[in-house]
Formats: C-alpha cells, sequence, structure tokens
C-alpha cells in the first residue's frame, strides 16, 4: 500500500469507494456522515466535506481480464492551461531517441516521446531504454490530482504527442518487469479525443481465434483512464490512425516503476 500523510490517507480511503461504487452503482456517492464524524476531526471534516461536494463519476470499464476505470479529472478550462502548459514546457526526445528497434531493424516513432520521472530512473521498451528528465511543474501538479483522485502515487511518466491523427501507437501491452503490478498505469488524456481499442491476446492474429470482442473507448480531453491488473497482461491497445483527427494531443501515461528487480 502507498505511503500517505494523513489527508491523502483519508482521502484515499474515500476514492476507494467511489471507484468501487462505480462498479456497484447503487450504492450512495456521498461519503456516510457517521463514518466522518467517527473518523475524522472537525477541521478535516470541514475540508473533506468541501472536497468531496462533487466526487468525480468514475465509469467502470470491465471484460473478461480487463478492469479500468475512467472519468473526466479535469475541467475543459483547466485542461486547455494544462495543454498549453506541456506545449511549453516538455522537449521531446529526437534522433535515436526517437527510435525504436524491431527485430534489429531502427523505425522512427510515429509520434513524439519525452519521459520525466523521479531522477535516475530508466524505462525500458522496443529497444530503447529512456532516461527521466526531472518533473516540471505542470507535471507535477497533474501527478499530484491523479494521486488525489486514486490514492496511488507514480514515480514516472510516458509523454506521448500526437501532431494530428496521423500520428498513432501500435498494439501493445505495458507489461515490462520494471512496472510495479500493485500499480495501475494511469494514462491522462489531453487535446483531440481519440479512439483508444483494447484487444484480447485470444482475438489478435488474422482469424482473430474468437476470443472476446475488442473494447473501444474514446479518450475525451482532460480524462483519466486507469489501467488496473490484470489487464496488461491479457489484452493489447492501441491508438489508431484517425484521418479526420487535425488537432494534436498530448497522452501522460503515470507509472510506478521498480528501483530493483527481484
Ligand atoms: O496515447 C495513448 O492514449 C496511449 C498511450 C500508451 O498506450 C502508452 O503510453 O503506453
Ligand atoms: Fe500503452
Amino acid at each position: 500500500m502507498d505511503r500517505f500523510v494523513t489527508a491523502s490517507r483519508k482521502r484515499k480511503r474515500h476514492v476507494g469507494g467511489e471507484l468501487d461504487q462505480a462498479s456497484h452503482s447503487k450504492k450512495s456517492r456521498e461519503a456516510p456522515e457517521e463514518e466522518l464524524e467517527e473518523d475524522y476531526g472537525e477541521e478535516e471534516e470541514d475540508m473533506l466535506l468541501k472536497e468531496f461536494s462533487q466526487p468525480i463519476p468514475w465509469r467502470k470499464i470491465e471484460a473478461e481480464g480487463l478492469d479500468c476505470d475512467y472519468c473526466l479529472l479535469f475541467k475543459t478550462d483547466e485542461a486547455n492551461e494544462l495543454f498549453n502548459a506541456l506545449e511549453r514546457e516538455l522537449e521531446y526526445f529526437t534522433g535515436d531517441q526517437a527510435k525504436v528497434q524491431v527485430f534489429g531493424k531502427s523505425y522512427s516513432v510515429p509520434r513524439k516521446q519525452a519521459t520525466y520521472g523521479d531522477e535516475g530512473l530508466m524505462y525500458s521498451f522496443s529497444g530503447v531504454h529512456l532516461l527521466a528528465r526531472t518533473w516540471t511543474p505542470t507535471l507535477e501538479n497533474i501527478r499530484d490530482t491523479v494521486t488525489k483522485a486514486t490514492g496511488h502515487t507514480f514515480n514516472f511518466v510516458l509523454v506521448n504527442r500526437y501532431k494530428d491523427g496521423l500520428d498513432h501507437m501500435g498494439e501493445h501491452r505495458d507489461d515490462e518487469r520494471e512496472l510495479d503490478p500493485s500499480c495501475p498505469i494511469a494514462s491522462v488524456s489531453l487535446g483531440a479525443a481519440r479512439d483508444f481499442v483494447f484487444r484480447h491476446r485470444n482475438s489478435r492474429g488474422g482469424a482473430g481465434r474468437g476470443g472476446p470482442p475488442p473494447v473501444k473507448l474514446e479518450l475525451a480531453h482532460g480524462s483519466l483512464l486507469l489501467m488496473n491488473a490484470p489487464t496488461n497482461t491479457n489484452w493489447y491497445h492501441s491508438l489508431p490512425v484517425r484521418k479526420k483527427s487535425q488537432m494534436p494531443r498530448i497522452n501522460l501515461t503515470f507509472r510506478r516503476i521498480l528501483k530493483k528487480l527481484k
């Protein structure tokens, strides 16, 4: 379990209820008052009531071996500001670091990428090893908002910038060994809304092999998608080309990387 200062720990308990409530929609969205009276001092209670007066409406997305939670984390104005701030702050990889290796051949990535996080953290996939740059103020702000909404802490973010609907991401799973399996991947989307497609590992290949049907969703401006275990074991995901989409999009996948592999 994550370590929190007091207020965050209390909030985590409540938000856990919210997430849970998304899948059992008959439960009340409000925190039961007796619980607040029992557990919190007056000042904290006021703070919590204020904070939770507009609980985030989470949507549960479930299929066989797929478990995700989706919500609109930022209002449009806030999301616009965050997008513009990231456009000013972020530096993307160029040259060899903007390429991946597949079966010994080098390919340019059809989007721009950057990695930020705690000092010294490195993330490796498709033959590239990306060292995290120091968090920027806007990334820290978004990371902390995601932590407050989910109760999970993150030490790394992979940024993908899609200049338009031609930029895309191929089907993959985020199942690298260095990812902490107890921590979901938290995906924040800003800018153009884009389709996001999950495909079960038994439904890939020409004939589809009769696994469960794909799960498609649109990731909206200001949205948060939590990919919980075991989603990334059973399902691949992709961001397909959408030729009609002309606006840019930035996606941030917050992750927890294990510092030492066992
Ligand atoms: O841009 C997206 O929504 C997909 C990002 C993703 O799958 C990843 O960073 O691993
Ligand atoms: Fe991914």
